[in-house]
C-alpha cells in the first residue's frame, strides 16, 4: 500500500506507517505526476482534489485532515468509487479559541467587556454551536444565523443575516465557501453588506477568504469608516493583499484551527476512516500522541473576572502573537505558506490545568473547557 501525505499533518507519518510505505510532500505541490502508484492520498486544503488531479490515478481512498472540503469535488469522487473522508469539527476548538483571544484583545485595546456585547455568529455548525456554547457561558448575548439549520426545522433561536447586522456589534463568520444554491456564501459579506454595519461595529472572518469581498471591504475601510476587521481567511490565498492587511485590527495567515490538538484530531478522524476503509480495526486515542503542554498548571483566587480571564486564555493562546508574525513576514514571497508550515506549537485551554479556591469560578472554567479544580483556599 502506497500512501501520499501532505507534509503539514502530525503524527500522520507515525500512524499511516502502520498501514503502508509513506511519503510526503507540500501540499501545493501535489499534483498528478507526483501520484506515480499512490493508493491513498492524505490531503489539507491547499490540494484540489478535481478529477484533473485523479482521473489517471490509482487511488483508491482520500482523506481531507480538515473541516472545510470546498478544495474536494465530492461528486466526482464519488462517481469515480473513491473513498473519501474529511475530519469534521477537528478544530472547532481552536477556531473559537481564535474567536474569543481576537474578542479579549480588541476589549482591551478598545477598553470595553466581552459581555456588555452582542455577538452574532453566522454558521451554527461545529464550530459555531461550540462559540455559542462559550460565549453564552461567559454571560455574552449571542444572535444565531444559519438559514439551512432554521429551514430544516433544527431546534434554537435562529435569525436572518440582516436582523444580527442591524443588532449584533460582532459579526463572526463560520460557514462553509459554497458558489451554488440559496445557501451560497461566495461574497456573503459584500458591499451591500458592509455599508450597513454600524460604525465600530467588529467583523471576524475565520472561516473561508472568499466568504468576504476582499476589494469591497478595502474600498470600504478606506472611505475611513470606522470598523475593527479580524481576518484569518483572505482572498485569494496564500497572496496577501498588503493594503487591506495594514487596515485590519487583526490579521493571521489561515491558522485560526492550527491548535495541536486540533492538527492532530484531523489526522486521527482521517487515519480512522481509512483504516475503517481497509478493514483494520485500529483506533487511534489522540492523548496518546500529544506531549505535556509549556505551560501545565497555574493557580488563581476568588472570582473570576474578564481580566483575569483574558490573562488565562492568553497564557495558553494570544491571536496577537500570530498577528506580529503575519505583519514582519508578509511582504516578502512565500511567507504566507511558511509561517503555517513552521507554526509554533500551540495548545487548547483543556491543556491547561487551573485551580481556583473559587467554586463558581471553577465550575465556570470548566463549562469553557480549561482542565478546572476547586482547591482549598490557603
Ligand atoms: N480558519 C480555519 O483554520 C478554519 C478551521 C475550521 C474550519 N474552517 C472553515 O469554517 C467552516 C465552518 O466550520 P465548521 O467546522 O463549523 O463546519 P460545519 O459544517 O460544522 O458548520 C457550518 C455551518 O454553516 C452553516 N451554513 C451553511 N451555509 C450557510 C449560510 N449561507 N448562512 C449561514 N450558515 C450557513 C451550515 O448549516 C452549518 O451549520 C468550514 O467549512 C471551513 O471552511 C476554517
Ligand atoms: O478547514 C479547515 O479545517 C481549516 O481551514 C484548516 O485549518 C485549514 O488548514 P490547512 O488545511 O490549509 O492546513
Amino acid at each position: 500500500m502506497n500512501i501520499l501525505l501532505d507534509e503539514n499533518m502530525p503524527y500522520a507519518h507515525q500512524l499511516f506507517g502502520r498501514l503502508g510505505a509513506v511519503r510526503s510532500l507540500p501540499g501545493r505541490r501535489i499534483n498528478s505526476a507526483a501520484l506515480g502508484q499512490t493508493d491513498a492520498l492524505m490531503v489539507r486544503s491547499v490540494t484540489p482534489v478535481t478529477a484533473s488531479l485523479l482521473a489517471n490515478s490509482a487511488i483508491r481512498f482520500v482523506g481531507s485532515a480538515t473541516a472545510g472540503t470546498d478544495h474536494v469535488d465530492e461528486a466526482w469522487l464519488e462517481q469515480a468509487g473513491i473513498g473519501f473522508s474529511a475530519a469534521p469539527g477537528c478544530n472547532a476548538l481552536a477556531v473559537v479559541e481564535y474567536v474569543i483571544s481576537a474578542l479579549l484583545s480588541l476589549g482591551q485595546r478598545d477598553d470595553f467587556l466581552l459581555k456588555d456585547r452582542t455577538v452574532g455568529i453566522i454558521g451554527v455548525g461545529n464550530v459555531g454551536s461550540r462559540l455559542n456554547q462559550r460565549l453564552s457561558a461567559l454571560g455574552v448575548r449571542t444572535l444565531l444565523c444559519d438559514p439551512l439549520r432554521a429551514d430544516r426545522g433544527d431546534e434554537g433561536d435562529f435569525a436572518d443575516l440582516a436582523t444580527l447586522v442591524r443588532e449584533a456589534d460582532v459579526l463572526t463568520f463560520h460557514t462553509p465557501l459554497t458558489d451554488q444554491g440559496a445557501y451560497r456564501t461566495r461574497h456573503l459579506v459584500d458591499e451591500a453588506l458592509l455599508a450597513c454595519l454600524p460604525d465600530n461595529a467588529i467583523l471576524i472572518n475565520a472561516c473561508r477568504g472568499p466568504v468576504v469581498d476582499n476589494a469591497a471591504l478595502l474600498r470600504v475601510l478606506q472611505t475611513g469608516k470606522p470598523l475593527s476587521v479580524v481576518l484569518d481567511v483572505w482572498e485569494p490565498e496564500p497572496d496577501l493583499c498588503l493594503p487591506l492587511l495594514s487596515r485590519v485590527s487583526l490579521a493571521t495567515p489561515h491558522i485560526a484551527g492550527y491548535s495541536l490538538e486540533g492538527k492532530a484530531r484531523g489526522t486521527t478522524q482521517v487515519y480512522d476512516a481509512f483504516s475503517r476503509f481497509i478493514g483494520v480495526n485500529d483506533p487511534v486515542a489522540l492523548d496518546s500522541l500529544l506531549p505535556p503542554p509549556a505551560v501545565a498548571s497555574v493557580a488563581i483566587r476568588g472570582e473570576l473576572d474578564e481580566s483575569m480571564l483574558r490573562q488565562l486564555v492568553h497564557l495558553v493562546y494570544d491571536v496577537r502573537r500570530d498577528d506580529g508574525m503575519l505583519r514582519r513576514a508578509a511582504a516578502a514571497a512565500g511567507e504566507f505558506d511558511r509561517l503555517r508550515r513552521d507554526y509554533p506549537v500551540r495548545r487548547e485551554w483543556s491543556s491547561l490545568r487551573v485551580e481556583t479556591d473559587n467554586a463558581a469560578s471553577a465550575a465556570l472554567l470548566a463549562e469553557l473547557g480549561f482542565n478546572a479544580g476547586l482547591a482549598p483556599s490557603r
